[in-house]
């Protein structure tokens, strides 16, 4: 279990598979320079807590989940138990999820990974951080690589059981991003929203 978790009493999480640019994500939204980037995939195995708008607040980047090459089946169970076990101890403190997805693959891994009785990590995540009343945004990264965009985003809400088309979900839960290139807007707007439903308010000018 994870143990370096300060005490805070809201934070968003931010989970994903690996290499989806989640640090990237984390870096240009926060302008902070500690999250290991470009390294080889699962460079993240602990949570990196940021503080954000002083004490009483944080964003969590969480290790990432699925396929790394070089680490055992076994470990990448226990990373994900360990990522689950988190959200549920915390649910409560959490005001949003974002769960970040590589926009030009992730609809085929899902369809890859889809069986009779196994659901995608994806999925499961996005379904199990909505069981928890966690509000989740998708963060679509890494947009610039998409070429037939509206169609990749409606493929992706319909296998998130999300109705398309994919723009009714603008602004609350589908955020299609470029990290790399700091154009986070859609994102930005979803956390504005969140926060903004939890009453808090006073965040907003910290996501601006
Ligand atoms: N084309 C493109 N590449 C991106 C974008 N964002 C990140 N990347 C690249 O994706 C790779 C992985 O980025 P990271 O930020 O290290 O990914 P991560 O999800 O933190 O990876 P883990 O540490 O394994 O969890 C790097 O080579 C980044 O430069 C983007 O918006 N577009």
């Amino acid at each position: 279990m994870f143990e370096n978790r300060p005490k805070r009493d809201a934070e968003v999480v931010f989970v994903g598979r690996s290499n989806v640019g989640k640090s990237t994500l984390m870096r240009e939204l926060t302008g902070h320079s500690k999250f290991n980037t470009g390294k080889k995939p699962g460079v993240t195995r602990e949570p990196n807590h940021f503080d954000w708008a002083g004490e009483s607040f944080m964003f969590s980047d969480l290790p990432g989940f699925g396929f790394m090459s070089g680490v055992e089946e076994e470990r990448r169970e226990a990373i994900k138990t360990d990522i689950v076990r988190y959200i549920e101890e915390h649910a409560d403190k959490i005001l949003v999820g974002v769960l970040v997805v590589d926009g030009k693959s992730v609809v085929d891994i899902i369809d890859r990974h889809t069986g009779e009785d196994s659901i995608p990590h994806d999925v499961e995540m996005f379904y199990f951080l909505e069981e928890l009343g966690i509000p989740t945004v998708v963060a679509v990264n890494k947009m610039d690589k998409v070429d037939d965009r509206d169609e990749r985003l409606n493929d992706l809400c319909d296998r998130l059981g999300l109705y398309p088309p994919w723009e009714q979900w603008k602004g609350d839960t589908i955020a299609p991003i470029v990290a790399k290139r700091g154009q986070l807007e859609p994102l930005k707007e979803a956390l504005r929203h969140h926060f903004h439903e939890a009453k808090r308010d006073d965040l907003l000018k910290f996501v601006k």
